[in-house]
């Protein structure tokens, strides 16, 4: 009796609304301006739902989603014409790298986009700040940095550079920076990675204006 009501409740999952009310925060943080960044939630078969290409961020609706199944089809649920984020293979290589992952959110900020100029190499220095504990880092003074990629056209080159990376080496925080481009967190819950996102974003913001005033 208890399986079959975890059964039906798993069946009847559908985790697009939450996805709209983060979109439509981040939007209204400046975080998803336009069609900028994509979301996506992962089902207990294996598929996930993401955001379709395209669509305006701040003002989403469950017929802009389409469903990725792990064997690469796809499923728009009325909209036909409804295409997969451009960014998909990014959110495939996420959720193939890091089995727990419940969902991947990806934004495009101001700070994020200055940040990943302020070094040359593959990985970003973190300042020692309390925050760095919501990314589950619980160090005193942690020594931390976040990887960095680089922008390319073609994102399964992206994506192919992630899983290289972190295929050798996992990274220390759950999240990753595209230079010129924006921040992509992951999470096992849609709830930690709205969490994520503020938190990376709260560090950038600190990061941008800790340049400025010269510390
Ligand atoms: C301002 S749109 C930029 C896109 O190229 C991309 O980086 C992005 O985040 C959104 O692409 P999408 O295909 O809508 O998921
Ligand atoms: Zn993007």
């Amino acid at each position: 009796m208890k399986q079959q009501l975890l059964d039906t409740v798993s069946i009847n999952y559908d985790p697009r609304v939450e996805l709209i009310g983060a979109a439509s925060y981040f939007h209204a943080q400046g975080w998803m301006l336009g069609t900028a960044g994509n979301l996506s939630a992962k089902m207990p078969d294996g598929s996930f739902w993401i955001t379709g290409s395209g669509k305006s961020k701040g003002k989403l609706s469950q017929e802009d989603f389409v469903r990725v199944y792990p064997d690469g089809s796809i499923q728009a649920p009325l909209e036909e014409s409804v295409k997969p984020s451009a960014e998909t293979s990014i959110h495939s290589s996420i959720y193939e790298l890091f089995a727990d992952a419940q969902a991947c959110y990806h934004v495009h900020s101001v700070d994020a986009n200055l940040v990943s100029n302020f070094i040359k190499g593959d990985e970003i220095p973190l300042p020692p700040l309390e925050m760095i504990k919501g990314l589950g880092i619980w160090e005193e003074n942690p020594n931390c940095v976040m990887p960095l990629f680089d922008n390319h056209l073609k994102v399964p080159q992206i994506a192919s550079d992630i899983k290289t990376r972190f295929l050798a080496q996992k990274p220390q925080i759950p999240a990753l920076l595209i230079r010129n481009h924006g921040v992509t967190v992951w999470a096992n819950s849609l709830e930690t990675a709205r969490n994520y996102i503020e938190i990376t974003e709260f560090v950038f913001r600190y990061m941008v204006a800790a340049r400025k005033a010269g510390i």
